[in-house]
């Protein structure tokens, strides 16, 4: 019995986890792209604790982000998410999935820059429509012709989403393959530079 727990290969959680280090693991993209989902199940596999930007904004203004955006308008949600968000990269390691626009904000991108690992979830349109257009509680989606302004997001964002340091093609697959080939990525880019 011994014998078999002291040969055993660390598992790929285990293996991200010491590839990660100190850092933050923080997930940026789109709305549906998966970055809670996906963010909650990589943090239980890393064994770190998991949090939300959105959820945490939510929090400590006792305010939904519908509400947030209706009474204080989206530069002010903006510079709470940028509040909320530094401090979380002061703590740490943990994985912290953002709102959609957190990335996009110089400020907001800066903090995340300087203390984590940054991973943008990537998704065709089709895809992101099929996961958002079943819930309406997104304010910026709330246009004459919705789907047209995920098209036009994506193509304001992609090219600073484009700056994460890694990126995982999120798809209409089991959220395991999403995750697992997550966990891949920190290894490989964690690993890169390192003798062989
Ligand atoms: N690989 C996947 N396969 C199927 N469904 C998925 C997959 N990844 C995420 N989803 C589903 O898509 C929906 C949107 O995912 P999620 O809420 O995680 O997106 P998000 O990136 O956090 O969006 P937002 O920026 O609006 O918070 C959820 O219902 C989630 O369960
Ligand atoms: O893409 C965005 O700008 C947003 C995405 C959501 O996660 C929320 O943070 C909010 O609805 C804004
Ligand atoms: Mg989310």
């Amino acid at each position: 019995m011994t014998d078999i727990l002291l040969t055993a290969e660390p598992t790929l959680g285990q293996r991200a986890r010491t590839a990660l280090g100190r850092r933050n693991l923080v997930f940026v993209g789109l709305m549906g792209a998966g970055k809670s989902a996906i963010g909650r199940m990589v943090a239980t596999q890393l064994g770190l604790p998991f949090i939300d930007t959105d959820h945490e904004i939510e929090r400590v203004s006792r305010m939904t982000i519908t509400e947030l955006f209706a009474a204080y308008g989206e530069n002010e949600f903006r510079a709470l998410e940028t509040r909320v968000i530094k401090r979380l990269m002061r703590g740490g390691p943990r994985v912290i999935s953002t709102g959609g626009g957190a990335f996009i904000n110089d400020n907001s991108r800066h903090h995340i820059k300087s203390a984590g690992l940054s991973i943008w979830l990537k998704a065709d349109l089709d895809v992101l429509w099929e996961r958002v257009n079943k819930r309406d509680h997104r304010p910026l989606l709330k246009t004459e012709n919705p789907k047209q302004t995920l098209q036009d997001l994506m193509d304001r964002r992609y090219p600073v989403y484009a700056e994460a340091d890694l990126t995982v093609q999120s798809r209409d697959v089991r959220k395991d393959v999403i995750v697992d080939e997550v966990l891949e990525a920190i290894i490989d880019y964690c690993d890169k530079g390192k003798p062989k």
